[in-house]
Parts: structure tokens; sequence; C-alpha cells
């Protein structure tokens, strides 16, 4: 290759200037060659401006938006290198890529801003720029730079063959080489439709769909998240020619309804990329379509395009293809070459590979031979004709939904764990993801496993979390002392499932002291105290000392009432948006109704709950005294006009109260109270707000970093009562600060106590902080009935509660005004301040 332009030239020197050069899905930002053309040779200049130029690194964090196009080829232009850092990284991941990248630029995206600069600070980068810098023409003849063959254009994240993460150097001369070699197999030209749903993060995405797409002079469109509606109506509405898919969106395509209702003629070739989908889904495929279903093998390190199979009726489903012209395949076993028809590790030898690791020349050594062959890790034989079979792998990836994922990775992260002794995941056979990644932990100390899942859940990104986590007594090893990974994986083979519950033998018992069960059915009724009364309450004195949180049995709410609740609250959260806002709460003078994704910051200054919710209290009509003193906070309650839907929440208020009623005399019992007490106070009637709660999952929901379902906090009144779902997600801090997650056997209420106990006590019963981290792929919904003292009680320290001579810790306070200084904190509609910052927060995603 000729020194100038590199790359860069040799594919925007192949964009027609007239026509769209690239497009989202949605129609939006769209630029045609020439505006592809100005932008790319402006923000080099830009780039040149900040001082940014060869052997500099510039992060390109961004999701699949045109303007990634013009990122990446003004980076090149400029003479420094792309990494591509991917736009669902969590700000840790980010901050661990910009460090080991040595970026000195960070490329993004308005919605992404707050953990790129996070990160970006973390890591010592200097500039953030949100899309790129854009100088006009006269300083933007400077370049392009002269670049080499064997400069850096793109790295890219790899988990090699095995180990951590690392850089693959891709060359200017060797992408081009390998765009080159794929244009005749993989023929794509200027009548091209070419969907980008590979993320852009991913050098398969950058450059065998990108890059690939704008040298042959197709259009591309882009594709920002996947939704199978999304993706099938981008296809139909662009009338897409040619698009590549991993292996699962095979599966859509030949057997989804949903695939009827779009018009998928102009499709003519669809590539498989990733693990194969296997010969029969793939006829399946091509018969329904009408169009050539062909697989094809990459890696980042071999270019990334190695093999693909012939569009032109030569295709071997099931097969990798054939290699790519200059592309020479060889098939190793105990250090030598095999014949053909024979199984070993597949080395390719190609202009394109990888120039090795970014500052790690002996993983680059474990890899890359001096030869110049490169071990892929993959096992596979070549059959007479030429076609490459790949049957296995040597490596310990685990291919998630096309994603490939670190076991190291995330064995890393769970090993800071402070119980976890040692980690080892591997991938379990999972129909929809492909694979999911499950880890055997041995411990040091006691520790859940769902406490494990919720620590990685809240440190990686989707499809590094891990499913499943095991306790083991010790991990299998071999003789050298490496864990067997084939071992544990026959262990997570389907027909082998287990779940570890709470009540496994493996299961440390002694967690569960710290939520343990209360019966407090003897507190049914004032009259005809029960003789286990003052056993009971000694336990509920203990606990509340202890930990602030137990489990309710003996509750009284029937099964029947309670599974109507959670029905009728699914059907209200699955409503339209515009239903649930009619109803919205910040249209209500008494904090009743519906709010939104992030309209409660549980965690004050947080960026808000990842949750929506339904507010109800007391049927208070206008009549009602509170309500004609105009005390906030009673009022009408805003319930949806669904069918059933008041019946349900009547009858498990109803219920739910009488449970909270034998708490109350519970508490007051362990206090040395009389049994009605806390309900019998002054100051009015006691308060009973039911919440219903909705946590749409966290991949739906792309949590910005810390935001959490509900941020941490303790709850307000006397004592709340949660009904939960089972899906898990409550985690509750110990008083030694350790944070375990609460599992809730069905049927069970947890029972957690609010921040005006510690005034009553004097700090012998704390409020509990907690909070809630939303399930990676499922919904989860709970009901917390809220339980206040009457508005106007004075919460002052019990006598029975100060030691002689000892003074009370708090101010007295006033249940309902306390109450309602908390909604004002945690409600930006409440209160103009938070409105304001959240105003200036940058917007949030999702
Ligand atoms: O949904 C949950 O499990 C907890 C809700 C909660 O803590 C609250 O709303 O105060
Ligand atoms: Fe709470």
């Amino acid at each position: 290759m000729s020194g100038e332009g590199g790359l860069a030239q040799y594919v925007l020197g192949a964009v027609p200037h007239g026509r769209t050069a690239i497009v989202a899905a949605d129609g939006t930002g769209p630029l045609t060659g020439r505006a592809l053309a100005d932008r790319a040779r402006r923000g080099a200049a830009g780039l040149a401006a900040l001082g940014v130029g060869r052997g500099d690194v510039v992060a390109l964090h961004l999701p699949n938006v045109p303007d990634f196009a013009p990122a990446l080829c003004a980076v090149l232009r400029a003479g420094a290198a792309a990494v591509l850092c991917s736009p669902l990284a969590t700000e840790e991941e980010l901050t661990g890529q910009l460090a080991l990248s040595r970026a000195a630029v960070v490329v993004t995206a308005p919605a992404l801003r707050a953990p790129a600069r996070a990160a970006a600070a973390r890591a010592g980068v200097g500039a953030v720029l949100d899309l790129l810098p854009d100088r006009r023409a006269a300083e933007s003849a400077a370049v392009p730079v002269v670049v080499r063959a064997g400069d850096p254009a793109v790295l890219a994240l790899s988990s090699g063959t095995t180990g951590l993460p690392k850089y693959a150097v891709l060359t200017h001369g060797g992408l081009v080489a390998n765009l080159r070699q794929a244009a005749g197999p993989l023929p794509l030209g200027t009548d091209d439709v070419l969907l980008a749903l590979a993320p852009f993060a991913h050098v398969m995405g950058a450059c065998g769909v990108l890059l690939r797409g704008l040298a042959a002079g197709a259009t591309v469109v882009t594709l920002d998240r996947f939704t199978p509606a999304a993706f099938l109506g981008a296809l139909s509405r662009h009338r897409v020619t040619q698009t590549i898919v991993p292996p699962p969106l095979v599966d859509l395509l030949a057997t989804s309804a949903l695939v009827d209702r779009y018009d998928l003629s102009a499709l003519r070739v669809v590539y498989v990329g990733g693990a194969g989908a296997g010969a029969d889904l793939e006829r399946a495929c091509a018969r329904r379509l009408g169009c050539v279903v062909a697989q094809g093998y990459g890696m980042t390190e071999g270019g990334p395009m190695i093999t693909v199979n012939p569009v032109d009726g030569r295709a071997r489903p099931g097969s990798a293809g054939l290699p790519l012209p200059g592309v020479r395949i060889r098939i190793v076993r105990d250090g030598r070459e095999v014949p053909a028809g024979s199984s070993g590790e597949v080395h390719v030898a190609a202009p394109g590979l990888m120039a090795g690791y970014l500052g790690d020349p002996e993983a680059t050594r474990r890899v890359l031979g001096a030869d110049g062959w490169l071990r892929t890790g993959d096992v596979g034989h070549v059959d007479g004709e030429g076609y490459l079979w790949i049957t296995d792998r040597l490596k310990d990836l685990i291919k998630y939904k096309g994603h490939q994922v670190s076991p190291a990775e995330v064995e890393a992260v769970l090993t800071r764990h402070p119980a976890v002794a040692e980690a080892a995941v591997v991938g379990r056979p999972d129909a929809r993801a492909g694979e999911v990644p499950v880890a055997f932990v041995t411990l040091r100390t006691p520790a859940i496993p769902e406490e494990l899942v919720l620590f990685v859940a809240a440190r990686v990104s989707a499809p590094k979390r891990i499913h499943e986590a095991r306790i083991v007594g010790a991990l299998p090893r071999g003789p050298t002392g490496k864990v067997l990974r084939r071992e544990l994986r026959r262990r997570v083979r389907p027909g082998d499932m287990r779940t570890v519950t709470p009540s496994h033998p493996e299961f440390p018992g002694d967690l569960m002291a710290g939520l343990p069960v209360v019966d407090i059915s003897g507190f049914a009724t004032e009259a005809a105290p029960g003789p286990g009364r003052d056993a009971v309450a000694a336990e509920v004195d203990r606990i509340c000392r202890e930990t602030g949180f137990f489990l309710a049995a003996g509750h009284g709410v029937r099964p029947e009432t309670r599974a109507a609740m959670f029905a009728a609250s699914r059907e209200f959260f699955a409503l339209p948006a515009a239903a649930k806002n009619a109803l919205a709460i910040s249209r209500s003078s008494c904090h009743r109704g519906y709010f939104g994704i992030a309209a409660e910051a549980l965690d004050e200054g947080t960026t808000g709950d990842l949750k929506e919710g339904l507010d109800t209290g007391g049927e208070h009509g206008p009549d009602h005294p509170e309500v004609l003193a105009g005390t906030p906070t009673f009022g009408p309650n805003q319930l949806p006009d669904l069918p059933g839907f008041r019946q349900a929440w009547s009858a498990y208020r109803a219920e739910a109260v009488e449970a909270a009623e034998r708490v109350q005399r519970a508490l007051a019992r362990a206090l040395g109270l009389p049994d009605d007490h806390l309900l019998a106070m002054a100051g009015g009637e006691v308060m009973y707000h039911l919440r219903l709660l909705h946590y749409p999952p966290q991949r739906h929901t792309r949590p910005a970093p810390g935001q959490l379902g509900c941020g941490e906090h303790t709850d307000y009144g006397t004592v709340t009562l949660l009904a939960d779902d089972g899906v898990g997600g409550l985690e509750v801090m110990r008083r030694d600060g350790t944070w375990i997650h609460v599992a809730v056997p069905e049927g069970l209420l947890v029972v957690n106590l609010g921040d005006l106990m510690a005034i009553w006590t004097n700090d012998r019963w704390v409020s509990n902080p907690h909070r809630v981290v939303n399930p990676p792929d499922t919904d989860r919904y709970s009901i917390p009935l809220f339980v206040t003292p009457p508005y106007r009680a004075r919460i002052t320290c019990l006598p029975s509660c100060l030691a002689p001579g000892a003074e009370p810790r708090y101010a007295p306070q006033v249940a309902g005004e306390y109450l309602t200084s908390r909604l004002d904190a945690t409600h930006p509609y409440r209160n103009p301040l938070l409105a304001a910052r959240r105003a200036a927060t940058p917007p949030q995603d999702g």
C-alpha cells in the first residue's frame, strides 16, 4: 500500500458522493458519501488541532449510529489508531479499556457522556468529545497524514484464546488487504443495502460490516438496539439486501411467526457469523426467506474475515466455507499438519492478520508464530473440497448472543468478592443466548449464590453476567493444577441442571440467620393474647436489634388475594405509557398515582431509580376530616380503570393492613409497650401507603453507572411489609456493612423497620439500608405497604428505651412532616431544586 491515506483513503475513495452512504434504521442521521468524506476530513483536522497524530490512540465509545462512520474515518485520516469501546461497557470496564489502550481522546455520544467522562477521568484521558471536532476546509488541507501499511489502524478488544482481554492491533495494510480479499467472495455493490447489526465496537461490525459496506459503495443501515421488531422492520423498510447475524437470529428468521409480517423480499444474503447455526437451521432459513444463508468464519486476530461460504450455489450449509483469496488454512494436531478430513486446531496465515497484541509480546507469541501462522484455538477439519468445518474449540470463550465472554475476566471480578476464594466460569448451553456464563466458586467465608450473581451484575455488562453461581467444596483440577473446564462444562450441560437454593446442603445455613422467619399469627387480634406472644416478641426484639429485617409468616394475607394483586399490577404496568401517565402522580395533590422510570431517587443525588410505580393510600373522600383540614398525603387515589383492578387492590390492601396491625402489635410488645400502643397513637389515624412497583430488566433500561432499581435507602415510617414476586433483587445491609441478597420464600412478607423507630428506641432498633438491583433478564414486581404513624403524632424517645441519665439522640419529629420531607427530598416533581438539578444532568438513555 502506498503511503498517504491508508485505510481511510481506500474506504472513502469508493463511496459514491451523491448517494446515501449511511443512515440509521429509523431514518435519522443520513450522510451522503460527500457529507461522510467532508466530515471525516474536518474531523481529522479537528483531531490534528488537538495534537492527535500518528502513534496516538483515539477511543470510539459510540453505539451503532451513522456518526460512527465519519468518526472512525477521521481517526484513521489523522494517522491515529481507533480503539473500539462498547457503549454497553460499565464505567469500570471502560476505565480499564482506556488505560490499557492508552487512549489520548475519547469520542462519545451525548447519551453516553456521563460514564465516558467518569471513566476518562479515572483513566487520566485528557479529552472527551461529544462526537467529533469539526474544522473547516483551510485547516483540513494539512491532512491526511501519511500512514504506512504497518501503522495501527484499529485496536480491537479480544479475549484471545485464553486469559484476560487484550488489544489486537490491526494495521492499515492488514485491513485493506482483508477488505480486498473479502470483496470477491462476499460480493457487495452500489445497489446493495447492508444492515449493520453487529456492534461497531466489535471488529466484525466495524470492519466486516461498516468498512466493507462503505468500501463497496453500498448503503449501510445502522441498528442501534436490537429487538426482533426493530430488526425485521429495518430489513423491510430499507429493503436491505444483505446482513450478518449471529446464530440465534437464524433461528428467529427460520422459525418466528413475526417474520411473516414483514416484507423481506429484497434480502439476498444472510451471513452467519460467530458460532455456526447448524446446517438444518441454515437450510430452513434459506428456504423460508428465499435467499442465501451462508456461514462465515472470522476472528479479531484473523483480520477479521477468514473464510466464507460462496453465494453462487456452492454454499455448504453447516460449514464455515472456503478461505478468502490469499488466506491459507492448515489443521494441526500434536504439532503436525494433518491431511484433509482429519481434525485438529485451525491455523491461519493471511496478510490481514493482526500485528500482535498491544504491549504484550508474550501473549502474541503464544498465538502468532514467527512463521506467520495464527493459532485460532478452534478445532475443525478441512474437507476434500477445501471447506472448513469448525467442530469444537480449544479456547474457553463463552459465546453469549454473538458476544465473546472471557471466563478469566468474569473470574477476576468474582474473586474480588471478599467471600470468594476461587472461581471458574464456563458457558451453559442456552436456547436463546447460545451460551450463558455460569460460575463455580469456592468460598472463604459464607456467601449465598444470589449475592454473587448480583455482585457480578453490578460490575459488568450484560453478556458477562453470570446466570448462576454454584458453590462447591473444590474446583476439579487436572494433574498440572489447571482447572478442568471440560468437566465443569459437562456439569452444566442441560439435563444436569440444578439450581442451588438456600436449602441446598452446599449453602452455609447461618446466613439466613440475618433474615429469620417469624410467625406473627399470634398477634391476629387485640383480645385473647395467645401464649406464644411473649416468646415471639422477644425474638422480634432480638432481630430488630440485629438487622431490623425479618420474614413474616402467619400474616393472614391469603395467597389468592396476593396473586390477584400481582396479576392486576402486571396488567397495569403493561399498559401503554400514555394510559399510565394519565394517572401521573405529579397531578396529585396528595402523592397518589403513577410515576415512571427514574422519577424517584431513593438514594438522593443519584440519577433516579430504575423502576416505575403506582402510589396509593387510604380511600379518603372529600369529606374525610383530614382532607377537609388540608393535611398533606390525604386525598383521592388515582387507580387504573382496569376490570377487577379496584377489587384486587382493595382486597389486598385490607388484608395487608391487617397483617401490618399484627406486626405493629408484635413490635409494641417487643418494646415492652401495650400491644395496641402503635395502633392507638394520638394525632390522627395510622397511615398505610400501598405501592405497586415494577422493575424492568437491566438490559432494557441500560443503567447509568451506579443506577439501581432502588438506590440505597432506609424506609421512613414505622415499618414496611413487602410482598415480592420471588425473582430476587432486594439486598439488605447488615450491621457490619455487608450486603446480602434476600431470597423471599413464596408467601412470606419481608418486614423492615422505618426511620422513626430509631427516634422512638434511641437506636435500640434502627432502620436498615436496603436497595434493589434489577434482574438482568426478567421483570420484577413488588408491593410494599408502608406504615406511618398518624400524621400529627409526635415521635419522641420512649422512656423505656432511655437509660438512666442518658439523653435522647434525636430531636422529636412529627410523623407526617418527616414523611413529606423525605418525599420532597427524593421526588423532583415535588421539589423545584431537585427538578432543576435533574434537568442540568445529561439525559438518560432508555
Ligand atoms: O421492591 C423492593 O423490594 C423494595 C422496595 C423498597 O425498598 C421501597 O420502595 O422502599
Ligand atoms: Fe424501602
